[in-house]
């Protein structure tokens, strides 16, 4: 045990964490675990996953920020090669941080895992030349439940580490709405 170092709550988010596992160096190069059930229930994270993802993107690259909205999912997030800015929003109705976000650097270094519960929008830009991220759900993908929120909403106002980088979006997430116009539309997280 102890395999594991956990922040709960960064930036005062409740819900949030940073895990970092041990890496175990030696001459061949490194061996570490990149989830362990037992570590994850003993320091507060009791979860089930269904459902792995991986993505490659390029630099500038820019995915979010995303939601499920009827059917939420719990993601645990980490880099496997290169490095890119993660952040999550927090959308839950009545939370005493509603509306503000957290960002972290995850990279093939650093070895950090960011956990994201549901009621959160999420998303990230990569930083190096290419990024491999990949991410465990706590619940399936519903094409037909998919949210977005605007990257650069001002009213967030995450600070993004992009001088001098071309952020690069889909065409689903240029059209993304601002937390003014999903609150508007009468979309709310409430568990
Ligand atoms: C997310 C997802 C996409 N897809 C398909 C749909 C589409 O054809 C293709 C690309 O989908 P997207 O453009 O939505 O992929 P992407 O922009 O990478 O979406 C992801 O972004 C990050 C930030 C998240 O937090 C994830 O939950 C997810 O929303 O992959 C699946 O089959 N299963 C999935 O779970």
């Amino acid at each position: 045990m102890g395999k594991i170092k956990v922040e709960m709550n960064p930036n005062g988010i409740e819900g949030l964490a940073i895990i970092e596992p041990t890496v175990h160096g030696d001459s061949r190069g490194y061996f570490c675990e990149t989830y362990n059930e037992n570590d994850m229930k003993e320091a507060g994270l009791d979860l089930r996953f269904v459902q792995d993802n991986q993505s490659f993107s390029s630099k500038g690259v820019l995915r979010g920020l995303h939601f499920q909205k009827q059917f939420p999912q719990g993601k645990l997030v980490r880099v496997i090669q290169g490095e890119v800015y993660d952040v999550a929003v927090d959308l839950r109705t009545g939370s005493p941080t509603y509306g503000k976000s957290y960002g972290v650097i995850l990279s093939e270094e650093n070895f950090k895992q960011f956990y994201i519960p549901k009621g959160f929008a999420h998303g990230f830009v990569v930083l190096s030349y290419t990024a491999l991220f990949c991410y465990k759900c706590t619940d399936f993908y519903h094409p037909n439940d998919e949210g977005g929120l605007m990257w650069d909403d001002p009213d967030i106002g995450v600070e993004w580490p992009i001088d001098g980088i071309e952020v690069k979006l889909s065409e689903k997430d240029q059209k993304n709405p601002t937390l003014k116009e999903i609150e508007e539309s009468g979309f709310k997280f409430v568990f």
